[in-house]
């Protein structure tokens, strides 16, 4: 349904006359002195299965969206003649190639990542139709993109810290479920952020991932507690209420969170006094995991930590950090962003982090500058190089003529412009034609993808 109702619904009437072919791409705008200069590509398979691929046009959609626009504009400006062609000649699927990254790659901004045209003349109309659709990318490709960003931290002081990168994959934890503005939003972002990690909340997530990307469980949790498990056993009962954890959760991690009144004390008098024989005698397999949720990140872990340390035995690891004995960790699910968490100053091993909106919702389509323009068009018969070139912002210029992406022989990835790329260096692939996905990816595979393009 959502397919008719887009904005692009006047633009078939402005076009030149006897123009047969709309040739547009989609890329992440370079910005001189940008926070990030390369982009996870992501989401697009999600897209296609849902709204584009298929028969998304029917009698009863036409007759609906012509009411609808009729009393949006006030006059007639649907093209039911269009799209009535269509449904006819197509049976409703759309004539349109779309060309694309494989999904996971990492590529430098100012670069291609997929393009889109008509195949058949009659529906030039149709490629800048879906833009409204196909932009929506900026969120999936955003978020992936900043999971990724979060992932080269960690890597970077778990590497420091301890001398190896084992448990990268589960230390930054999606709180981000309730921080999203939709379900869409918490499916699209919370399966973004899986690319990079398995560690999520966000069930969302999880059910994209099996439904649109062949992965039956793409990230873990463990039990969890949250301030009303705590605090409805009452102010004067907090011991008891944590001591209760851990008897229903006798095996397995257990989070608890511990700042309903006072961090500190919490660390200090409970963990690390009343209950420190029932937290001594769990397993690494059944650590307990202390969350802090407030004040400043750093010095609130500091300061659990210190105590923590003074409490139980740590050790010193081959980096000569100390960490914590294996039944015991931390996690910071508060105020964690992409400078908060580079702050790290102690052993990350014995930290985890959780992070909500500043990995799903604190981003816009600016944020990595996403932009879908026309590059390319025939009209009789003829074709053309088209762009956009604002003399009030230069950034803002477009590419010109039908793009290819390749990587050049100093191994860098560039857009070939003005239709002289070599269709054997193309790494655009025809994800989509006429109605039908033609290739698919897994997460595991767009994993890879991710993972052989960091290396
Ligand atoms: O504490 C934890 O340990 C690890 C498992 C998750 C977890 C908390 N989750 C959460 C989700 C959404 C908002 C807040 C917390």
């Amino acid at each position: 349904m959502q397919f008719l109702f887009t904005l692009q619904i006047t633009h078939y009437k402005q076009y030149p006359p006897n123009v047969s072919k709309v040739y547009s791409y989609f890329e992440c705008r370079h910005k001189k002195g940008a926070q990030f200069n390369e982009v996870v590509f992501f989401g697009l398979q999600y897209l296609l299965k849902r709204y584009i691929a298929g028969c998304v046009v029917t009698e009863e959609k036409i007759q609906e969206a012509k009411v609808f626009y009729q009393m949006h504009f006030k006059q007639k400006v649907f093209d039911e003649e269009g799209w009535r062609k269509l449904l006819e000649r197509y049976d409703g699927r759309l004539p349109i190639r779309i060309k694309a990254v494989p999904e996971g790659r990492i590529i430098p901004r100012g670069n291609v990542l997929f393009t889109v045209e008509n195949t058949d003349p009659d529906f030039y109309w149709l490629t800048n139709y879906i833009e409204t659709m196909l932009v929506q990318m900026w969120y999936p490709i955003t978020v992936a993109t900043i999971s990724r960003e979060f992932k080269k931290i960690l890597a970077k002081h778990l590497k420091a810290t301890s001398g190896s990168l084992e448990g990268l994959e589960f230390k930054l934890h999606d709180f981000g479920y309730r921080g999203v503005s939709s379900q869409e939003s918490a499916a699209l972002g919370g399966a973004a952020h899986l690319v990079n990690f398995c560690s999520t909340d966000t069930v969302a997530g999880l059910l994209m991932a099996q439904r649109y990307y062949n992965c039956p469980m793409a990230g873990f949790s463990i039990p969890a507690a949250e301030h009303s498990t705590i605090i409805s056993w009452g102010r004067n009962r907090e011991k008891e209420a944590y001591e209760y954890l851990l008897d229903q959760f006798p095996t397995g991690p257990m989070a608890v969170v511990s700042d309903s009144y006072d961090i500190f004390k919490a660390c200090k008098h409970i963990w690390g006094d009343k209950l420190k024989e029932r937290v001594m005698e769990r397993s690494e397999d059944s650590m307990l995991v202390i969350r802090p949720d407030s004040g400043d990140p750093t010095e609130t872990l500091l300061g659990v930590i210190k105590i923590l340390e003074e409490c139980f035995t740590c050790s010193v690891n081959s980096v000569g950090y100390k960490v914590l004995p294996s039944y015991l960790r931390i996690i910071q699910g508060d105020g964690i962003d992409l400078c908060s968490v580079e702050k790290v100053s102690w052993s990350a091993e014995n930290v985890f982090f959780g992070c909500g909106s500043a990995l799903l919702q604190k981003i816009n389509r600016d944020t990595l500058n996403c932009a879908f323009k026309c590059s390319y068009v025939e009209t009789n018969g003829k074709g053309m190089d088209v762009y956009k070139q604002p003399v009030t912002d230069p950034s803002k210029g477009s590419k010109r003529g039908r793009l290819s992406l390749r990587r050049n022989s100093d191994g860098l990835i560039e857009t070939v412009e003005r239709g002289v790329g070599k269709p054997e260096e193309d790494m655009l692939v025809t994800v989509f034609e006429n109605g039908t996905i033609l290739q698919e990816y897994s997460l595991d595979e767009i994993r890879k993808n991710v993972e052989e393009d960091t290396a």
